[in-house]
């Protein structure tokens, strides 16, 4: 494999480009080089000893983990707020791993609940029994030692993948267990959840857990790293190829097309120039061109080609090559409570609470459904709530490309929470002077776009993902703020917390009205930074901009394999799930050759 920001020593032709080596991008390019020759264009530098990146236990949100040449922030316009509109930081990774090198690394997977609502918006072939080999061909998940299991945690092995690049594991030593157990013990009091011995077998149905990472213990430095797909699908020797080549700090400003007498777009290569600016090269494509280059910019990569509502890229002067509405549309985020500290209990503070230096976010996550969180008639009330929330702002902001699309997703989302889908995550992080309990919604019905507002691929895109603007969200997110206020003031947890937790921490309190949680939720929440859906797989006719062969409508050769193809927030995190979404690409697009 060769590792270059020096575009003098390349070749001018490779069979596949990959338009960003993060996430999914390396997972792509390992899979296609094993046979083929491959160029992965980078925006981002290449940090492969950054101690601050490779240390799972950098301190998550803390000034060394944002100074990582990897960590990036743009903003989105001002959102929903109070008591006015707040400007919400969107935080994205760029350099070889992309958000996998700067994420938190907690190991979730999707649901048979979720693969299912996927699989009916129009995606054959995606339900949970087909996605899974995928996820499990990306992962070697290491078993709990019996001090780990010992501590509490659990596996079901049948679900899980033993030979695959990325490393799965619970932390070495296990993390604060007197917290995570009475964690679990409070939250099962709460929403009448039993304790799941593994997140990963695609059943929700009700549970909490203590969460596993993408991280791996390294023999040598006998410690925990974090599996980046830079440190999984790149940098190991096993995973070195003759036909890999990896261009980094250069951006792909467009994808070079010529348009077939059928009226079909083939892309034929790209144009790169440097991050830092610089002159334009192009290399040439032979068989594929395959974006991968995340939620918040593939759209960007697919408008600058001409790629995208025609109208829109005629106002901008791009002469459109193919006219796609759904490019930039269904762009989708969780939201996050976040600012949520409880002071400890002095007598609460030893490592087996606290985890000494040794902190990893959210060690336990709680996951209950629509009844656990609404009550007996939760299920009920929810689904009323999505098949009556009305589409005329996600219209008129473009979020959706016509209010058939709308009612589809709420339908498929309500169906979704009848299986078992979970509607709300709780978890919890140790620390040695506060406990912190987050919540993030798990499937909102918000919509908004990202957009160029230039050409110059230099320049952020805007990206508005009009959240909390669907009046079922603002109802979760008001039930995610009394989760919060309920741990807080439950035993066992709350004996590890200072009586006055709740105050001091500023969270409304069980007295609350409905009306002030939802004003404390405005003013607090942010990014659940799972953006996804900006080049949603769904039908043409419902905004969708990939076939479920991740095949860009209209076009011969241009994939989509990140973030911004899944449709909907199925993977409450979205790391290993993306994983699969990555594997199952590249596996349809080798079997393309052999087609
Ligand atoms: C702060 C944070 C915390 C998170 N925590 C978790 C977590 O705990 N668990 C979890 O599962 N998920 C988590 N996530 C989400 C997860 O990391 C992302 O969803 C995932 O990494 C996205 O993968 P991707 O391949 O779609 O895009 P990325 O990984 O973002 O890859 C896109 C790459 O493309 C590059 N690029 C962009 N434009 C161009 C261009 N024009 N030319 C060339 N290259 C380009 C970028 O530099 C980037 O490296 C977190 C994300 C963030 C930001």
């Amino acid at each position: 494999t060769i590792i270059t920001n020096d575009t003098s020593t390349l070749k001018g032709s490779y069979e596949y480009i990959v338009v960003g080596g993060g996430t999914t991008g390396l997972a792509v390019a390992n899979r296609l080089s094993l046979n083929h020759t491959v160029l992965v264009v980078e925006r981002g530098p290449d940090a492969m000893n950054n101690e601050v990146i490779n240390d799972p236990f950098t301190p998550f949100g803390t000034q060394p983990h944002r100074l990582s040449p990897c960590h990036f922030e743009m903003n989105a316009p001002p959102q929903v707020g109070f008591p006015t509109p707040r400007l919400q930081p969107l935080i994205h990774g760029s350099c070889l791993g992309g958000g996998s090198s700067i994420n938190a690394m907690m190991g979730s997977r999707p649901t048979f609940a979720g693969m299912s609502a996927v699989e009916a918006l129009g995606n054959p072939g995606w339900g949970w029994n087909d996605f899974l080999p995928f996820m499990q061909k990306s992962e070697t998940f290491t078993l709990p030692n019996a001090e780990q299991r010992a501590d509490g945690a659990d596996y079901i092995a049948v679900v899980h993948g033993f030979e695959g690049p990325v490393g799965v594991s619970f932390a070495i030593p296990f993390v604060a267990p007197a917290m995570q157990n009475a964690a679990i013990n409070t939250t099962e009091v709460i929403y009448g959840l039993s304790l799941s011995p593994d997140l990963g077998t695609g059943f929700s149905g009700g549970h909490v857990a203590h969460y596993y990472e993408h991280i791996h213990f390294n023999e040598t430095l006998q410690a925990d790293r974090r599996s980046s797909s830079a440190w999984s699908y790149l940098y190991p020797q096993t995973q070195q190829r003759n036909g890999l080549t990896v261009l980094t700090d250069h951006m792909v400003d467009t994808i070079l097309t010529r348009t077939g007498t059928d009226g079909n777009i083939t892309a034929i290569g790209v144009t790169v120039l440097p991050t830092a600016g610089g002159q334009t090269l192009s290399f040439n494509a032979t068989r594929e061109v395959v974006v991968s280059a995340g939620a918040l910019y593939s759209p960007t990569v697919l408008q600058r080609s001409g790629i995208g509502n025609a109208t829109f890229l005629q106002s901008l002067g791009i002469k459109p090559v193919l006219d796609l509405p759904g490019v930039g549309a269904n762009f989708q985020d969780q939201i996050l409570l976040t600012n949520v500290s409880f002071p400890l209990a002095p007598s609460a503070n030893t490592t087996n609470v606290t985890a000494g230096d040794k902190i990893l976010l959210g060690v336990v996550v709680a996951h209950p459904t629509a009844t656990n969180a609404f009550g007996p008639n939760g299920t009920d009330i929810i689904q009323a709530a999505l098949l009556n929330s009305s589409a005329d702002f996600t219209l008129s902001v473009g979020g959706v490309v016509n209010a058939e699309s709308f009612a589809a997703q709420a339908s498929v989302i309500a169906n979704a929470y009848r299986i078992d889908h979970p509607i709300i995550e709780l978890f919890y992080t140790p620390g040695s002077t506060a406990i912190e309990v987050w919540s993030q919604s798990i499937l909102p019905l918000s919509r908004g776009t990202v957009q160029i507002n230039t050409t110059d691929p230099t320049a952020d895109p805007i990206a508005n993902l009009h959240f909390l603007t669907v009046d079922v969200d603002i109802e979760i997110g008001v039930r995610m703020a009394r989760g919060v206020a309920q741990a807080a003031l439950t035993p066992p947890f709350s004996n590890l917390i200072s009586a006055d937790a709740l105050a001091e921490a500023n969270v409304p309190g069980p007295d609350a009205t409905d009306e002030e949680v939802r004003n404390w939720v405005f003013a607090t929440y942010t990014p659940g930074v799972h953006f996804i859906g900006s080049n949603s797989m769904m039908p043409k006719e419902l905004g969708g901009v990939v076939s479920p062969e991740l095949l860009v409508y209209g076009t011969t050769n241009i994939r989509v394999t990140d973030a911004s193809v899944v449709p909907l927030s199925v993977f409450p995190h979205t790391t290993l799930g993306l994983y699969g979404v990555a594997e199952k690409g590249a596996d349809m697009i080798l079997k393309a050759v052999t087609n």
